[in-house]
């Protein structure tokens, strides 16, 4: 051994924290993208005509692929066999052509009726786009968690990966508060191309990085392999923790309480709290921004105190109270919005930032990244089937107004009212009482519920935390 420590390229802060900036840019921008139709809701529905059905169809579009194709297992796999280079610019690909179909899908003039495998056109190649879209940001995900692993292992890896994550909430709160701004100035289509040109952008950003990656790779060429590669043998061990299945039913049902809220509550906040359509995503952006300094916070408090089953359980039993007071009919104050949401934004940094960090305490070191991939597969099922269910009870529990919207949109076009006024005039039938609103009190209830199953699989988390001693309640730092 030579006195001369070889420095690497990762030995340096600045190099180590540009990187982070690359990559985590590049996931604040994949989240955008994931949004940027969400504070939509109502413009497209009343301007295409899209039942709650339709809607359910596009949001719960991200599992498609991702579950039923098992394509994020499959992008762990690749990204052990191929590298994280490969990957990084694979899923950075996959997302811009995901991004160009759903693009394609608002830009086309789909003839009046027409449908694909008798779902309406534009619904079927927006959904298609989406799902392919989602398999490279998830792909993108485990890629750039690695990526801090390899950087940022041994060093500020907790600090990292929370900077990742708040910059990854910074994207969602940018789609819910700019793209009803843009669509209201341009158009829908104009949203979602916005978010395909920040996707190259993103991409640019990805082969920056892996320049760095080359450079740090030829520096540790003699260094011992760091990294566990995805094994399907490693599955069988992780299935048979009955702590990391209470872990990833938890992640399902909490995650699926709060991404898919993102998809519904511009609809809620027009018809239940009246907000006007070209600023229904301004309350729920709150949601995204407040968790920005509040989950790294949390991250200490977990680091430092423990108690992460009891973090998330808190969060959890937060999130039963967000719901229930969105679903009460009778509150319809724009104050109790604004303030249900800030609550959810503190149940949203609660039980991530206990969350990721158990994981390891759970599941050995070894099998970790394949647990992850499970965790996130387990998750996309809930991201799927959720919005699907709210958007066929949605309709079911609205009887006609499917019906009447697409009238009324009908009779603009064949007026010759051009695409992007109709909207407008729909809202004012609407508003006039020609068109009732959607109740969506019955819907909310699948929230109440998930949320309430939520606390119980934190209980029983806890419990078994206490018969295997995971160590879940004690702190990250040893003293
Ligand atoms: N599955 C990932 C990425 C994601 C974001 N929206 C839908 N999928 C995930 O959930 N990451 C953790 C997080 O808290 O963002």
């Amino acid at each position: 051994m030579t006195d001369a420590i070889k420095k690497t390229l990762r030995d340096s802060a600045g190099a180590r924290w540009f990187v982070l900036i690359l990559v985590s840019v590049t996931m604040l921008i994949a989240y955008t993208f994931m949004e940027v139709l969400s504070p939509l809701q109502t413009l497209i529905q009343s301007t295409y005509g899209w039942s709650g059905t339709d809607w359910g169809l596009v949001t719960g579009a991200q599992g498609y692929l991702n579950v039923f194709a098992f394509m994020l297992i499959f992008s762990g796999i690749v990204l052990d066999k191929m590298g994280i280079k490969f990957t990084a610019i694979g899923s950075g690909l996959v997302m811009i052509f995901g991004a160009i179909v759903k693009y394609y899908a608002f830009a086309h003039n789909f003839e009046i009726g027409s449908t694909i495998i008798g779902i309406d056109s534009r619904v079927f190649v927006s959904a298609t786009g989406f799902a392919i879209f989602c398999v490279g940001a998830e792909g993108a995900g485990i890629t750039v968690s690695r990526i801090i692993v390899k950087w940022f292992k041994g060093r500020e890896m907790a600090l990292a990966m929370g900077t990742e994550m708040a910059l990854a909430r910074l994207g969602s709160f940018l789609a819910l508060f700019g793209s009803p701004r843009i669509a209201d100035a341009f158009s829908i289509p104009t949203a979602v191309l916005v978010g395909t040109i920040a996707l190259c952008i993103g991409l640019i950003l990805f082969i920056v990085y892996c320049l760095m990656d080359v450079r740090l790779d030829k520096q540790i060429e003699d260094e011992a392999e760091e990294e566990e590669p995805f094994k399907i043998s490693d599955l069988g061990v992780i299935i048979k923790s009955k702590g990391f299945w209470y872990i990833a039913i938890l992640c399902l049902l909490f995650y699926s309480a709060v991404f898919p809220f993102y998809k519904f509550s511009s609809g809620l906040m027009v018809n239940k709290f009246g907000i006007d359509p070209s600023t229904a995503g301004d309350i729920p952006s709150i949601l995204p921004f407040g968790t920005i300094l509040l989950t790294p916070l949390f991250g200490f408090i977990y680091d430092k105190y423990g108690k992460g089953a009891s973090i998330m359980i808190l969060g959890a039993v937060l999130l039963v109270i967000v719901h229930t007071i969105f679903y009460i009919p009778a509150l319809t104050a724009t104050w109790v919005a604004i303030f249900a949401v800030v609550l959810l934004g503190i149940a949203f940094s609660l039980v991530p930032s206990a969350m990721w960090p158990s994981v390891p305490k759970i599941i050995p070191d070894k099998q970790l990244g394949s647990a992850y991939a499970l965790i996130f597969y387990v998750q996309n099922i809930g991201l799927m089937l959720v919005p699907i269910l709210l958007g066929v009870v949605l309709d079911k529990t609205n009887p006609g107004v499917n019906e009447k919207t697409e009238s009324a949109i009908l009779n603009f076009r064949a007026e010759g009212i051009p695409a992007n006024e109709i909207s407008a005039k729909v809202q004012a039938l609407r508003e006039a009482g020609d068109i009732p609103m959607f109740d969506y009190s019955s819907t909310w209830l699948i929230f109440v519920g998930l949320t309430i199953l939520a606390t119980v699989f934190g209980f029983l988390l806890k419990a078994e935390d206490r018969k295997k001693g995971y160590g879940l309640e004690l702190p990250n730092i040893e003293k």
